[in-house]
This record gives structure tokens, sequence and C-alpha cells, in this order.
């Protein structure tokens, strides 16, 4: 049975991509973590375009190496295939951009996990299960590598699985180019030829740039090379050509590479160079194995891969700049409308939109991220506070007890130990930024002027925000309030945050079926784009429906609604979640006070133990989770 798409073998690394564009290496001031290697950008290139994938390839057992494997995870790519290697350590890249043109880049991959590969990290029965095997000429460089290469490629084509070769020449990593020139593309060599042209015979697809061709096929003559390659091998042969796109030929080379066969491409402005080709190939790979076993449609194989390579050329880092399948469809459908793509708002929407990972399709989160509610409270003192925070942690610990769909809201003001032991236990983590009660809204201090201190905070963390805002507000305070709201916003997506947004109007004026819908729209109007919505209990199938539609006609991405709770008691809070569990875009709930409010007024006068306390919280969010999860479960059922 093939249950995968295409296996990719060889190099994975970490890139560190300097931030900073147009500068020097050595003056890098910070950098981006991304995953990188050839065959591993492809997995998740494919795998986001909707191709089942995997990628063989080994990592250390160090943190670099489990963030590789758990984004590549996250990237929905298998992993059955990534080996911990229990002495080396995962290979890291440092990468910048100093022009369109230059990128210097430095590979620290000596003895490093992935070139420890061998054949025994070959399994017969994975290799059986893809449709295709695709192998890159960094591991042909050595004979323990290319040994794995080899099998990978023998039982590829013993199950009947197509072959592809990326030859992706590094001569830093063939050892024909020094430490300095990672950036080098081309640096001509007899025995890096020699062993290329041993190998062509096992492909069916073979992708390379001009230089990349030149190399194997041992002359600077692209056409004499490509018939070199010819004389070797059946594969199809791609060449990409940059901006010029790129040609297939199936057959015999002609005697111009304008005669193979082309696709449309994209007139878009150069960004990033480095990472083209992988995301190239990824689109091809979708082209080719949309085909029967002999018959590709290259021209759309190569539109679809021309547009990838666009994607990647105009965005940051490798495989944050691939496109999604819905994505891809849409640039197709829609075209180019402005050159510098990572510009376009739209498109950079539905990227974003479309690329986050995690199932939260289910959402019961415990909120305790209130600050002036606690310290109203008798007996409150900031360590005091922070101490019951913690019990509020375990609670919520106790009661997901490593399920998925649970959550917290909590806050770094009062919460800070909370708030960073949560991190990494699989709990969805929203963090409040409003100063609590203001309205006209105001921020946080611990922010900054600028929302700069969102750069520090841990990337699983939500940016929270409440807005106390009404339909009936006077221009100056909507303005007022939709400028601090678009600021965090953007600060948020800058720094790679999600964003919820919470409106309260009922604290500020009367309410009806059309009060949310309408605030919605306000703030989609001012180019704000949760990925998720906060909103208060509304009483009406009507009221929903509006919101709903409010957010369907924005944003058909976004992750989802939360109920709030308002310090409601349990069986209000019961009747609200049966309305609002008939709309399956409203995810589940977010509610503090019901849970915690009067553990805490009888923990802060010292009337309760800790346990105590900790006992009393998880067993009512352990009720409420019960009552939404009912309400849910009837709602489905009644559909
Ligand atoms: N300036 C550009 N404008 C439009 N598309 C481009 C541009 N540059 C590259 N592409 C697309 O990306 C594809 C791959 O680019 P390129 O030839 O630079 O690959 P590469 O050198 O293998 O990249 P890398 O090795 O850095 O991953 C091209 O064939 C083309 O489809
Ligand atoms: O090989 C490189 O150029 C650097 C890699 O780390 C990067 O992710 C890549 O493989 C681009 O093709």
């Amino acid at each position: 049975m093939k249950t995968l798409d295409v296996i990719t073998i060889g190099r994975s690394s970490v890139d560190l991509y300097g931030q900073q564009v147009g500068g020097r290496l050595e003056d890098m001031g910070s950098f981006a973590k991304y995953i990188g290697g050839s065959p591993t950008n492809i997995a998740c290139g494919t795998a986001r375009l909707g191709l089942r994938s995997a990628v063989i390839t080994r990592v250390g057992d160090e943190h670099m190496g489990r963030f590789i494997r758990e984004q590549l995870q996250r990237e929905g790519v298998d992993v059955r295939g990534v080996t911990t290697d229990p002495e080396r350590l995962t290979a890291l890249v440092l990468l910048g951009i100093r022009d369109e043109d230059s990128f210097p880049l430095i590979f620290y991959r000596e003895n490093c996990a992935d070139m420890a590969l061998s054949e025994d990290d070959i399994d017969e029965g994975f290799i059986a299960e893809a449709r295709s095997v695709l192998a890159t000429g960094t591991h042909l460089s050595h004979p323990r590598t290319e040994a794995a290469v080899l099998k990978a490629l023998e039982l590829a084509r013993k199950y009947g699985a197509k072959t592809a070769l990326d030859i992706d020449y590094r001569p830093n990593l063939w050892g024909v180019a020094g430490h300095d020139e990672g950036e080098s593309r081309f640096v001509e060599s007899e025995k890096v030829t020699a062993k290329l042209q041993s190998v062509l015979y096992l492909f069916d697809l073979i992708v390379g740039t001009e230089e990349e061709f030149h190399i194997a096929g041992g002359t600077s003559d692209t056409v004499a090379a490509l018939r070199v390659v010819r004389g070797v091998s059946d594969a199809v042969l791609v060449c990409k050509r940059g901006a010029a796109g790129a040609v297939a030929f199936e057959g015999a080379i002609p005697d111009s590479l304008d005669k193979g066969e082309s696709g449309p491409g994209f007139p878009i402005e150069v960004f990033n160079v480095l990472g083209a080709g992988d995301g190239f190939f990824s689109g091809l790979l979708k082209g080719w194995l949309e085909g029967s076993d002999d018959q590709t449609d290259w021209p759309t194989a190569l539109q679809y891969a021309n547009a990838c390579g666009a994607f990647a050329v105009s965005r940051h880092g490798c495989t944050p700049a691939y496109p999604s399948l819905t994505e891809l469809e849409f640039f197709l459908k829609r075209g180019v409308i402005r050159p510098d793509l990572r510009n376009d708002a739209e498109l950079e929407q539905i990227h974003w939109a479309t690329n986050r990972s995690g199932d939260w399709s289910s959402m019961r989160v415990f909120a305790f991220d209130h600050r002036k509610q606690l310290e109203e409270m008798d007996g409150y003192t900031p360590g005091k506070g922070g101490a019951f925070k913690e019990l509020c942690l375990k609670a919520a610990l106790r009661v997901q007890d490593g399920q998925r769909g649970y959550g917290i809201l909590c806050d770094t003001r009062i919460g800070k130990r909370a708030l960073q032991a949560a991190s990494g236990t699989g709990l969805w983590i929203g963090r409040p930024c409003e100063w609590p009660g203001s309205r006209p809204l105001t921020l946080e201090p611990e922010l900054g002027a600028d929302c700069g201190g969102l750069s520090e905070w841990a990337r699983e963390n939500v940016v929270k925000v409440l807005c106390f805002c009404h339909p009936d507000d006077d221009a100056a305070t909507r303005a007022d309030q939709e400028s601090v709201v678009r600021r965090l916003f953007t600060a948020a997506r800058r720094n790679g945050l999600e964003f919820l947004l919470e409106i309260i109007p009922s604290k500020v004026g009367p309410v009806d079926d059309q009060t949310t819908g309408v605030l919605i729209r306000q703030f989609y109007a001012a180019g704000i784009y949760p990925d998720w919505w906060k909103l208060e209990p509304l009483t009406t199938r009507a009221a929903w429906a509006n919101a709903i539609a409010a957010i369907e006609a924005h944003d058909r991405h976004m992750r989802g609604i939360v109920v709030l709770g308002l310090d409601a008691p349990e069986a209000e809070l019961a009747a609200s979640f049966e309305v609002a569990a008939g709309f399956d875009l409203v995810r589940g709930f977010a509610v503090g006070r019901t849970i915690f409010g009067e553990v805490a007024r009888e923990w802060l006068a010292g009337r309760v133990s800790d346990e105590d306390a900790v006992a009393r919280m998880a067993k009512r969010y352990r009720r409420l989770c019960g009552i939404w999860d009912r309400a849910r479960e009837k709602a489905r059922q009644a559909a």
C-alpha cells in the first residue's frame, strides 16, 4: 500500500538566518531559526501542498535535533525515517542576505548527524510505502551516505517507486571549496562529475540549475552538459534558469534550451534567492506525481514549480516561505498584483492563516490572566498572587493530563512563574496585553510604546487583548482603540505570534443580535485579522449567525472563536454553551472566575490549603469541560 507520495533522503539542518538584510554576515545582530537542508525543505514544501511526505535523515540527540523533528511534525511530515544520532550534533547553517545576488553562508556540518546516515537507516518496508524517492547531491559525497542513498534507490525501483535527484551542488560540502565559500554554487571538479555520472542512470527525474548540469556534464556549455547527462540517463531533465523559469526535456536535447517544455513564470521582485530550488522542486513534485506513470503535464508541473520558486525568492527563510495548497491555488488564479510578494497583504494573510500548525479545533481554556480582580481581593500580595497562579496552572495540567484541546490564559506581571512553567506542556497559552479595565484601551507597560516587548515572548504564547468597545462609540474613541489594537496586531504578526481579540460591548452599552457582528466588521475594516475571537456568550442563534457571517466574509481561515465567562454562575454558562456549541466555528470556552473566584478568596484569606485549592479548581474546570463537551456532542447529533 502506497501511504506516502514522497520520501526525501539526506541533509537536515537548523538554518540560522540573519535578520538584517543588506549587511555583512560579520555584522549580523540576530538570527531567525528555521529548519533547513534541501531534502528537509522539500519534504516540508510538498507537505504544505498536500502531498504525504517523509524524510530520511539523522539529527543530534539535543535541542536542535528535537526542534527539527518537532517542526517536521508540525509541518505534517512523516518522521519515521528521522533517526537520532547518539554521538553527533545536528548540522547548523548560518546565512545572510547581502543583496539580491549574494548570500554569505557558513555550513557547520563537520561530522554532523545527517552525514552519519547509513544503509542501516534504510528500512525496506518504509521505502515500499512510497510512490517516489528523492535524493539530493550532497549525500553522494561520502561512501557511507552514498551507500544509504543507493540502497533507498534500489528499493524504490524494486517497489515501483519513481526516483528523483536534485543535483543540489554545494562545492563546500564536497570538500572542493573552503569554509569561507559556503555560498559558492560552482567549482569545477572531475571527482564530483565522475561520481554524479556514475549514478545518474538510477533516476527518472533529474533537476538542476545550469551550473549544476555543468558539474554533472563536466562542461560549462549547458546544452552540451545536458547531452552528456542524456548519454548516461533516460531521466526527464529539468533545468532551472532563475528568473527565466525552467525547461524540461523528456527525450533528446535540442540545440537550444528555449526548445524545452516550459510553464508560465512569475515576474516578482527578488528578496532572497536561497531555497528557491527546494520550493521549486516541491511544486514540481506535485505536478509530476499528479500525472500517470509515463505522462506528466509539464507546463502545469512547471507552473506549480515556478510559482513555488517565486514565493521562496520573495520571502525570508527557505521552508517558511513555501506556500500552502490554498495559497498556491489563490495565487495561480489571481496572479501577481505587486512584484514584492511579501508585501502583498492579501497573499500574506492567506500564507499566515493556511500554514499555522496545531489542531485547536477544541478549546477548553482556564483563564487566570486576571490582575485587577485578584489585586482587589482581601489578603492579596504580589507574592501570593504569583503563587496562586501556579496553583491554577497545576489545576489546569491535572485536567489536561496530556490531552489535546486544553489551554490557559495567564499574564506575566503577576503570573510569570506559572506562565513560564506552562511552556512546553502542550497547553494553548494566551497572554494578556491590555491594561486591566482600560477604556480607551491602553496596554501593559512591559510591551513598550512600540510593542517591541513582544520580541521577547515565547513563540507559543498567543497575544491576547481585551477591548471594551461598542458600535455607538464616538469616532475619536473608535479610532483611538482601533489604532492601539492595530499596532499590537501588527507587532504580533511581525514576531510570528498568534493574536486573540476579545471584545465586550455589553459593559459599554446595550447589545442586540447585531452588536457583535458590527464590531467584528469594524475591526476587519481597520485591517485587523485576529487568529482568534473571544466573544461574550451570545444568547440567540441570530446573534451568533451574524457574528460568524461577519468573520467568514473577511477571513475563512481563522482559528476560531472562544466564549468568555464574565464570572457567570455555572448554570448560566451551561445555557450559553448550548447555544454556542451549535456553531462549529466556536471552538470552546475561556472561563476564569467561575473556576477560581471563590477558591482565590478563601485561599488568600488562608482558609484553604494549596492542595485543596488545586483540587477544587480542577473539579470545577473538569465539570465545565464536561458541560462544553456534552453541549458540542448534542449539537453534532442534532446536526
Ligand atoms: N527572480 C526570479 N523571479 C521569478 N522566479 C524565480 C526567480 N528566481 C528563481 N525563481 C524560480 O525559482 C526557481 C529556482 O531558482 P534557482 O534557479 O535560483 O534555484 P537554486 O539555485 O536551485 O536555488 P537554491 O539552491 O538557493 O535553493 C527558478 O527556476 C524559478 O522558477
Ligand atoms: O544548502 C544551503 O544553501 C543552505 C541550507 O541550509 C538551506 O536550507 C538549503 O538547503 C537551501 O537549498
